[in-house]
C-alpha cells in the first residue's frame, strides 16, 4: 500500500447553483469539477458509491461524518474506475485502517482525477440540497471567488434530457459466466459489477452488449431472458433503449430491468418518468412488494421516477412495489408478459441484502 504525498492546508471551494458558497480544504485530484450535487445517506459504501455508473458526472456529498477510513480494495468497483465528478465530505481520512485494502482513497481519488472537498458540515449541506432539491455545483482547488467558480459551473450540463448511457456502455460486447449457463442478454446502459456477480453466482452466462446494439443483433446470441441495466441520466433521453425495449417485449421473451432499465420498461409502455426534487440515494429505503406483503430494506440510487399516475392509467402495467417513505412506484411488472422491473437495486452493491430474491424470480420465469 502506497501513502500519497498531501498537503492538508491546500484550500478547496464549493459553489452551488443557488449561489451557496463555501470553502473547505482540498482532498483527492487538485483541479476543478462539476456536476449535479447528490446525497447519499449510506453509512458505508463508498467505493461502491463512486465506481457506480449510475452516478456518473455527478458530485457526491455523504452524510456519514467519515469517509476514506477504510481505504479503497480492488475487489469492491462497481465498474473499473471512479465515474464520479466529485466528492463533498465532512472528516476525510487521509490514511485508512483497513489491513488488506489496496491504497488510501486519496491516492485512489488523486489517480483517477476525481476532485474533493473536505472539511464541511456535510448535514447543513444536505438539509439545504434536501429543502432546495437537485442542483449543480463545481469544487475547485484553483478557483475561490464567486465569479471565477460560476464561470466554470455555468458550462456544466443540466441532469434533465441529458443521455449520458453512451459514455459508461462496453465498447465491445463481452461474456461472463459459466457458458453451460442460463444465457442472458445484458443491455448495458452502465451496468453495476455486483448485477453480472448476482446472476452468473445463479448459474446465468451473460453477453453484454453495447447500449446501442440493437434487438435483431442481441437475438442471435439466443438468449433465454434479457436484462436492463441500471445507468446515467435522464431516462426520456435514453429513447433509443426504450425502442429495444419495446421489440424485446413484443417478441414475448422474458426481461428483467433494475433502475435506468426499470425506467426504459415503463416509457417502453408508454408510462411516464419524472426528475425527483432530490432523489433517493442510501441504504436504507423501505419498500414494500405488493405481492407478498412483505416489506424490504433497499439500496437505491435515482434521481428520477416513473410517474405513479401514469401507471394508473395504463391497465396493462401492474405496480409491485411502493416506496413506503414516499410512496413513489418502486417496481411494476406487465400483464400478459414476462417482463418486471424494479427501480431500486436488489444486486445490493453495496448492501443490504433483503431484494436479492429477485434475481431467482427472473430464473424462475426463464425456467
Ligand atoms: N441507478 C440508476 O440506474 C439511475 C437511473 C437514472 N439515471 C436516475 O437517476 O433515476
Amino acid at each position: 500500500m502506497t501513502t500519497a504525498k498531501y498537503n492538508p492546508h491546500s484550500k478547496a471551494s464549493l459553489l452551488l447553483e443557488d449561489g451557496t458558497l463555501l470553502h473547505g480544504i482540498s482532498v483527492g485530484y487538485s483541479g476543478t469539477a462539476g456536476g449535479e450535487i447528490c446525497f447519499n445517506t449510506g453509512m458505508t459504501g463508498y467505493q461502491e458509491i463512486y465506481t457506480d455508473p449510475s452516478y456518473y458526472g455527478q458530485v457526491i456529498i455523504s452524510t456519514t461524518s467519515h469517509i476514506g477510513n477504510y481505504n479503497v480494495i480492488d475487489d469492491e468497483q462497481e465498474s473499473a474506475n471512479p465515474q464520479i465528478s466529485g466528492i463533498i465530505v465532512n472528516e476525510f481520512s487521509w490514511k485508512g485502517s483497513r489491513k488488506t485494502s489496496d491504497e488510501t482513497l486519496h491516492k485512489y481519488l488523486n489517480d483517477n482525477k476525481v476532485v474533493g472537498i473536505a472539511d464541511l458540515d456535510t448535514r447543513k449541506l444536505v438539509k439545504h440540497v434536501r429543502t432546495k432539491g437537485a442542483m449543480n455545483c463545481i469544487i475547485s482547488s484553483e478557483y475561490h471567488t464567486k465569479e471565477e467558480l460560476q464561470k466554470e459551473l455555468d458550462k456544466i450540463p443540466s441532469m434533465l434530457n441529458l443521455e449520458l448511457s453512451t459514455q459508461v456502455t462496453a465498447k465491445e460486447p463481452y461474456y461472463v459466466g459459466d457458458p453451460s449457463g442460463i444465457k442472458v442478454a445484458v443491455l448495458d446502459l452502465g451496468c453495476k459489477t455486483s448485477i453480472l456477480r448476482n446472476m452468473t453466482s445463479r448459474g446465468i452466462y451473460c453477453k453484454v452488449f453495447p447500449a446501442k446494439t440493437s434487438f435483431e443483433e442481441m437475438k442471435e446470441w439466443g438468449p433465454k431472458g434479457y436484462f436492463i441495466s441500471n445507468g446515467p441520466g435522464d431516462p426520456a433521453a435514453t429513447s433509443y433503449a426504450v425502442e429495444t425495449v419495446k421489440e424485446i417485449q413484443e417478441s414475448g421473451s422474458p426481461m428483467f430491468g433494475i433502475c435506468l432499465g426499470h425506467q426504459m420498461i415503463a416509457l417502453a409502455n408508454d408510462v411516464e418518468t419524472y426528475k425527483m426534487h432530490h432523489g433517493h440515494r442510501g441504504l436504507n429505503h423501505p419498500v414494500k412488494n405488493l405481492l407478498t406483503g412483505k416489506s424490504e430494506i433497499t439500496s437505491q440510487n435515482h434521481g428520477f421516477s416513473v410517474s405513479m399516475e401514469s401507471v394508473e392509467q395504463h391497465p396493462n402495467v401492474e405496480m409491485t412495489h411502493i416506496n413506503l417513505n414516499d410512496k413513489t412506484v418502486e417496481g411494476i411488472r406487465i400483464k400478459d408478459k414476462k417482463v418486471f422491473s424494479v427501480q431500486y437495486h436488489p444486486e445490493a452493491g453495496p448492501g443490504p441484502h433483503d431484494s436479492r430474491y429477485l434475481f431467482d424470480d427472473f430464473i424462475a420465469l426463464m425456467n
